[in-house]
């Protein structure tokens, strides 16, 4: 970052700045100019002129003018923003410089935001706090491309005031007709990409026309000068005071177990002890019993405030949600399309997983190959496969969770957002959501608990456990194989807990005495039931040689969920078969306790599914499983 910022923008100093002047309004916004257009004079117009210099730097100042100023004697504004020699020698101000001044009625943050072509990144990062933007015109050049582009992303970027600053007019002789022409032409320009209104000046920033009084060079103007228009125009603050009520949580206060507070600040419209309250996403409502600040409890809190605010019900709510008025919340999704100012070196590879930060909620998102781009010097769509360094363009993007949010040209806490990187942590793009393409369904109704249903509605399926049981070598992994492969290639969420990989893991303490397999079948169960909870199909496949335990967890499940698959396969079929070797162990005596030798295997009574294997592949004999679980499926829908 440059020099001069880092003298200027020294937290503590902003912080001792602005304190001093608690009692004004604050207007944040931003130059736009090329480096010949005047913007850097200026802004040391402004400053010099509310006095905002320091003394040492004023003296410094006058003997910079005079060693490498290019205006004789006379004070070099521009060398106050310029402050880095090598930019001053490049003549092109990069990176954002941030410089606050005030006046009687206002304080002001101007960013100074470079002008060169390659710098849109830059330009974006300091315009998106911008409450409005002076565009600056050489009257002697007009509207340039560079005019066209700025005021294209100023506007993109959502800021509503934009002043016209036609600079340098000294140097046209105040020349009406040269202003009046210049006007014409950008009023043209600017209606044909959207921007409805802006306020047009005569200046000069060298001679100090129209910037603090109104000069006797321009009698055709009437006024406002420069500074009364920055002391007048309306802030987005009180604009947003007038819209429905929104927060995004920062943090949940919780010093002690008698208080939970949501703290943050208000993004919009105003909140009072009593109202009704809605937390997005999850939808859930309450009513607002205490507005907590430092200075004490308030009964009105307005869009721009920092509060705590508690609940009158115990309603889950955690740092990224979204309060806002009950009857008027937005909207919550998972797919948008958004217009995106690629960042960084790497351009975008499509697909791949970055963080999305909107307001307080960070969440994984991917961009989509990008729709079009925008030549941001002729505003014509472009059509690409990826946004490199300073392009913009349009993409879809996914979200892997809803997300509460408002179209960016409503509101920009909400509808702004940044991509970061998630190896580097890098910020690669800044982005405006334009509108959802799916909206979420859940969000408007009634709040509910995620129950098994809420899971299962989610996966679009009803859930099962495919209960496969036989003897060692029956088939039972063969078959539970296949019905997952089938299940999962129809586009259904499933998992298959086999005995061997369970025996191996969970179960690994647990033998192949009667208790042992007892309180095998008894925990298989019970993940089979949580996973079926979360809206899985589950198959298993253990021998679980008795009935009992096996009922005992049919019954753990709702009616109609337990699929009791036997695979009836005769002990002598199974033995020839004797895939691990396990039956001549067993008979040879070196294995105790085996399934059919010297363990009983009690055979199903009353199965939903029987496999003969000697009479069934096991290809057909799963096609016929998935045939039953889909039949019960649809006809359970
Ligand atoms: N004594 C004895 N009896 C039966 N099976 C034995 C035994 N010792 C090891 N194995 C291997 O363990 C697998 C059976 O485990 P299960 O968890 O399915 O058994 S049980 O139903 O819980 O009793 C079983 O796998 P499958 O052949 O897939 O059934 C065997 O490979
Ligand atoms: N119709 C059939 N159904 C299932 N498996 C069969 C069939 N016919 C032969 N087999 C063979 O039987 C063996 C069954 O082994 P496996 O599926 O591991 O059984 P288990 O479920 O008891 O562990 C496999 O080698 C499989 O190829």
């Amino acid at each position: 970052m440059s020099a001069y910022v880092t003298d200027a923008l020294i937290a503590s100093d902003i912080d001792a700045y602005l304190h001093g002047h608690a009692h004004k309004s604050l207007l944040r916004f931003i130059t736009c100019g090329s480096v010949d257009d005047g913007k850097s004079t200026l802004i040391g117009r402004l400053l010099y002129d509310s006095k905002t210099i320091f003394e040492d730097q004023f003296s410094q100042l006058e003997a910079d003018s005079k060693r490498v100023g290019t205006q004789g004697q006379n004070i070099d504004f521009a060398l106050l923003v310029d402050g880095l020699a090598a930019e001053r020698e490049q003549g092109i101000t990069i990176d954002v410089a941030y410089r606050f001044f005030s006046t009687e009625k206002r304080k002001f943050i101007v960013a100074d935001t470079p002008g060169h072509e390659q710098y849109t990144r830059n330009m974006v990062t300091g315009a998106s706090t911008a409450d409005l933007a002076v565009i600056l015109i050489d009257a002697r050049k007009g509207v340039l491309t560079q005019t066209r582009r700025h005021s294209y992303l100023c506007h993109l970027i959502g800021i509503r005031n934009l002043v016209l600053a036609v600079n340098k007019m000294d140097l046209v002789g105040y020349d009406q007709a040269t202003y009046d022409a210049i006007v014409a032409d950008y009023t043209e320009f600017a209606e044909s990409i959207g921007i409805t209104s802006f306020t047009a000046l005569p200046i000069s920033g060298f001679a100090g026309d129209n910037i603090t009084t109104l000069s006797p060079n321009t009698q055709w103007y009437a006024g406002p000068t420069l500074i009364e228009h920055l002391e007048s125009v309306p802030l987005e603050v009180e604009a947003e005071q007038a819209k429905p009520f929104r927060m995004a949580v920062q943090w949940v206060n919780r010093p002690n177990l008698d208080f939970r507070g949501f703290s943050g600040m208000i993004a919009s419209g105003s909140i009072t002890p009593g109202d009704r309250i809605r937390v997005l996403p999850s939808g859930r409502t309450s009513t607002i019993t205490r507005i907590v600040t430092a200075d004490g409890d308030l009964l009105l809190a307005v869009a721009g405030q920092s509060v705590t605010l508690t609940f009158a019900d115990e309603v889950d709510c955690s740092r990224g949600d979204v309060i806002a008025a009950a009857d008027n919340p937005p909207q919550a999704a998972d797919q948008f399309e958004a217009t995106i100012v690629w960042m960084a070196e790497e351009p975008l590879l499509p697909g791949r997983a970055l963080w999305l930060k909107l307001g307080t909620r960070t969440v994984s998102a991917t961009v989509q190959a990008p729709k079009h781009a925008i030549d941001v010097n002729t505003m014509a769509r472009l059509s690409v496969k990826t946004l490199g360094l300073n392009d913009i363009g349009v993409a879809e993007v996914y979200t892997d969770r809803d997300i509460a949010f408002e179209p960016y040209a409503d509101s920009h806490e909400l509808g702004g957002f940044i991509l970061i990187d998630k190896i580097t942590n890098a910020t690669v793009a800044a982005g405006m959501l334009n509108f959802a393409l799916r909206r979420s369904q859940n969000v408007h109704w009634q709040a509910i608990d995620i129950t098994r249903e809420a899971h299962a509605r989610l996966k679009g399926q009803n859930p099962k456990l495919l209960w496969f049981t036989g003897l060692s070598g029956s088939g039972k992994s063969t078959i539970a194989n296949l019905v997952e492969k089938k299940l999962h290639a129809l586009g259904r969420h499933s998992f298959l807990l086999d005995g061997d990989n369970i025996r191996h893991g969970l179960n690994k303490d647990l033998d192949f005495s009667d208790a042992g397999r007892i309180e095998n079948i008894r925990r298989v169960g019970e993940v089979a039931k949580l996973m079926t909870d979360a809206g899985l199909i589950v198959l298993t496949a253990f021998i679980s040689p008795f009935r009992v335990e096996r009922a005992l967890v049919r019954n753990m499940l709702p009616a109609g969920e337990f699929v009791e698959v036997f695979v009836d396969t005769p002990l002598d079929v199974a033995e020839a078969r004797d895939v691990k070797g396990l039956y001549a162990n067993a008979r040879s005596g070196a294995l105790r306790n085996f399934t059919g030798i010297d363990s009983p295997y009690e055979a199903p009574v009353n199965p939903e599914i029987r496999v003969d294997t000697t009479r069934e592949s096991p290809e057909a004999a799963a096609e016929r499983i998935v045939e039953h679980v889909m039949g019960v499926w649809s006809h359970d829908l």
